[in-house]
C-alpha cells in the first residue's frame, strides 16, 4: 500500500528580519505565498526507513536520516511508538537549497503521507507541532495558500491572496540558509534593527490580486545578504526587470530569484528573456496561491 502527497514551493512576498535571538534564530514577519511548483512524496510500507529521490537536482538531496522527509517519518513513528517501517520516494521538482523551501515541503509531505499510511489520524494541531520541530518553514508547507509567519516563521495566521503569476530563475548551486542569516547579522552589526512587522500595504495588495499594487510592496530583508554572498544575482534581477517583470526579488534566502508578472503571456516572455540572458541555469513559470500538502487519490 502507498500514499502520495503533493506539496508546493513558496516565495516570501515580505520577509522582515529582526535581530538575532539568544537561541540563534531571528524573529520574522514572514509573508509566505505557496506557488505551483510541486514535489511529490510517496510513502510505501517497507521493512525499514529508506529514502530515494528522482528529478534533475536529485544528486544534491541527502538520502540519509538528515533528509527532512526521513526526519518527519522518524518523529511521527516515535510519537506513535511504532517502527518507521516506510520507504519514502521524493519526485523532486522544487529547486534544491534555492530559498523555495523544498526540503521543508518534503518534510510536511512525508508527515502527511506516513500519518495516512499508518492510519494514525493525528490531529492537525499535533502535525503542525511536528512541522515546527522539523524547521521554521515546514508548518507553512503543510498549510499552503498564503500566511503570515511570526516567531521564527512557524506561527501562522492565514492571509487573503488573489491570483498572481510568477517566473523563477534557478541559479547554479545553492545558498545555505544559516550562512545567509549570518551575513545579515554581519551587514547589520552596529545598526538598530526594528521589530519585524507585516506591512499593511503589502497585505492589502496581496488580497487585491492587483500585480501593479503588489509589485512595489514586495520586500525581502535577506536580499542584501544573499546578494553580498552571490553578487551575480544582481544581473539576473536586472535581466528580468529589463524583460518587463513588474518586480524582481530574491526568493527567501536565495539564490532562486522571483519575478512578478502580469499574466501567463508576460511570464513566457520574461522566462525566455531570462534564459537568453545567460544569467541563470533554468526558469520555471508558476501561479499563486497554491494549496498546501495534499494526499493524491490512489
Ligand atoms: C529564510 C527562510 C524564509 O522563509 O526560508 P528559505 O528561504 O531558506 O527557504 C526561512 O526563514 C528558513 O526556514 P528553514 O529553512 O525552515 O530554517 P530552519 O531549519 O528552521 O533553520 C535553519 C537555520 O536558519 C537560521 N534561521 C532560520 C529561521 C529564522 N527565523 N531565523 C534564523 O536565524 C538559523 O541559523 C537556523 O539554524
Ligand atoms: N528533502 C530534501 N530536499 C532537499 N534538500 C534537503 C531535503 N532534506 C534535507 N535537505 C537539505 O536541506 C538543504 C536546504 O535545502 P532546501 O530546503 O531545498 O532549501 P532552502 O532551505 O533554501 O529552501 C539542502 O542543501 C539539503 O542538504
Amino acid at each position: 500500500m502507498s500514499v502520495t502527497v503533493r506539496v508546493p514551493a513558496k516565495v516570501n512576498v515580505q520577509l522582515a528580519v529582526g535581530a538575532a535571538r539568544p537561541d540563534g534564530f531571528h524573529d520574522l514577519a514572514n509573508v509566505f505565498l505557496a506557488v505551483s511548483l510541486f514535489d511529490e512524496v510517496t510513502a510505501t510500507a517497507a521493512d525499514e526507513l529508506t529514502v530515494t529521490c528522482a528529478g534533475p537536482d536529485a544528486d544534491q538531496v541527502p538520502l540519509d536520516r538528515t533528509n527532512l522527509a526521513a526526519r518527519a517519518a522518524g518523529i511521527l513513528a516515535e510519537r506513535a511508538k511504532i517502527a518507521p517501517a516506510v520507504h519514502l520516494h521524493i519526485a523532486k521538482s522544487i529547486p534544491v537549497a534555492g530559498g523555495m523551501a523544498g526540503g521543508s515541503a518534503d518534510g510536511a509531505a512525508a508527515l502527511l503521507a506516513c500519518d495516512a499510511l499508518w492510519g494514525l489520524d493525528t490531529p492537525r494541531a499535533e502535525l503542525l507541532d511536528i512541522c515546527a520541530e522539523l524547521g521554521s518553514d515546514v508548518p507553512f508547507s503543510l498549510v499552503g495558500g498564503a500566511a503570515l509567519g511570526t516567531g521564527r516563521g512557524e506561527l501562522l495566521t492565514p492571509v487573503e491572496a488573489g491570483a498572481f503569476h510568477w517566473v523563477f530563475a534557478v541559479a547554479d548551486g545553492g545558498l545555505s540558509t544559516p550562512a545567509v542569516f549570518r551575513e545579515f547579522d554581519r551587514l547589520t552589526a552596529g545598526t538598530r534593527i526594528p521589530e519585524p512587522e507585516a506591512s499593511p500595504a503589502l497585505l492589502a495588495a496581496l488580497a487585491s490580486g492587483d500585480p501593479d499594487a503588489l509589485a512595489p510592496a514586495l520586500a525581502n530583508g535577506l536580499q542584501a545578504a544573499a546578494l553580498s554572498l552571490r553578487p551575480a544575482l544582481a544581473k539576473t534581477l536586472a535581466a528580468g526587470t529589463e524583460a518587463g517583470a513588474l518586480a524582481a526579488l530574491v526568493s527567501g534566502s536565495g539564490p532562486t530569484t522571483a519575478f512578478l508578472v502580469r499574466d501567463e503571456e508576460a511570464a513566457a516572455k520574461v522566462a525566455a528573456a531570462l534564459e537568453a540572458s545567460g544569467t541563470c541555469r533554468a526558469t520555471r513559470v508558476a501561479a499563486s496561491p497554491a494549496p498546501g500538502a495534499t494526499i493524491l487519490p490512489s
